[in-house]
């Protein structure tokens, strides 16, 4: 099932939540909506899940307008973050509610039958007879994602469903999804505030501020050629740096960075600590480290440049570096964007 918005516009009483969003979601694809508290994306997973109306532009579920579907019909599956488990109700029976309550209507054996498919797939098989408050909670978004999948929908949408999980846990549930998504080839479109969790997950990214979508593309579209500076500081860590743009060419301190199309004037140099270089010698901006610190896969570096303004770089662990030393800092990539007025 493919999924396509037209100019979606959400308004609550005066305030324009979603402004004019058009997407579209092909069939069998996982899609991220990435972006800040309040930039509209619980929003217009509703719309699409009909729990709220748009009140301008159409929603269209293949070639059909959503508007005409009623939410029971729209044959769509969702797993939100405070969505709560039924907790009178055992893992088994969480799952089988929506197969109960369906139109379509099964046998008792079969329902047990797709209730024992779907905690396979889940991985939960010994869990069945447990109740919500005795498993843990990433065990517990496993049975939500196993109920919504009970009614075979065509469309799944998730809500932050791991925000309130820990780190590890929502690493090993995103990959264990992705290969689910795979498996089951379901449209599906994921919300989160979390940079990581999308760009780990999605076939594609759209990236919304202020109910608008700013960029949108895959993983390494968005991060290799964030196209403005809001993207490129939301997509992860990142120094600022000021510099001038002449002729296409940034210029930061003897170093020239490429600026295509961009006018001459002030310019702001966005450069990832991945993206320095360190050294003892040599050429790029002076710089002396004020602090080291210590990870298992690598050094993170601060340093001050030599107009006071700050800079964050990463180093191999093996890296002789210590706070005191003065180096320099060689730019490998950069975004440049024209300096705001
Ligand atoms: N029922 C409502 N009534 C009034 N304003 C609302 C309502 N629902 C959402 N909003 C407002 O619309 C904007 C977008 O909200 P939405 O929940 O879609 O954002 P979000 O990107 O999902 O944020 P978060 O990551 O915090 O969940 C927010 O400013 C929010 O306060």
């Amino acid at each position: 099932m493919k999924i396509r918005l037209d100019n979606v516009v959400k308004t609550f009483d005066t305030f324009r939540a979603v402004r004019g969003v058009s997407l579209e979601v092909a069939s069998g694809e996982l899609v991220a909506l990435l972006g800040p508290s309040g930039s509209g994306k619980t929003t217009i997973l509703r719309m699409i899940a009909g729990l709220e109306y748009a009140d301008g532009g159409a929603i269209y579920f293949d070639a059909e307008d959503a508007t005409a579907i009623s939410v029971r019909d729209r044959g769509v599956g969702f797993v939100f973050q405070h969505y709560a488990l039924f907790p009178h109700m055992t893992v088994a029976e969480n799952i089988a509610f929506g197969m109960k309550v369906s139109k379509v209507k099964r046998s008792k054996t079969a329902i047990a039958t797709r209730v024992s498919e779907l905690l396979q797939l889940v991985q939960l098989e010994g869990l069945a007879d447990r109740f919500p408050t005795q498993i843990s909670g990433g065990q517990r978004q496993r049975v939500a994602l196993a109920r919504a999948l009970a009614v075979d929908p065509k469309v799944l949408l998730l809500d932050e469903p791991f925000g309130a999980l820990d780190a590890a846990v929502r690493r090993d549930l995103r990959l264990w999804l992705r290969e689910i998504q795979e498996q089951l080839g379901i449209t599906t479109l994921f919300v989160t505030h979390d940079q990581e969790e999308a760009l780990d997950l999605a076939d594609r990214v759209v990236i919304l501020n202020d109910g608008v979508i700013v960029q949108e593309g895959s993983p390494q579209d968005v991060t290799r050629r964030p196209n403005s500076a809001f993207v490129t500081r939301f997509l992860g860590d990142t120094n600022r740096l000021f510099g001038r743009v002449a002729g296409g060419r940034a210029e930061i301190d003897g170093q020239a960075i490429a600026a295509p199309g961009l006018a001459d004037g002030a310019a702001e140099i966005y450069v990832r600590p991945g993206d320095l270089d360190w050294s003892r010698s040599g050429e790029g901006m002076a710089a002396t480290v004020t602090r080291v610190i210590d990870r298992p896969d690598s050094r993170r570096v601060l340093a001050r440049l030599a107009n006071g303004d700050a800079v964050e770089l990463d180093v191999s662990p093996e890296t002789d570096v210590a706070r005191g030393d003065a180096g320099f800092l060689h730019i490998r990539r950069a975004s440049v964007f024209a300096a705001p007025r």
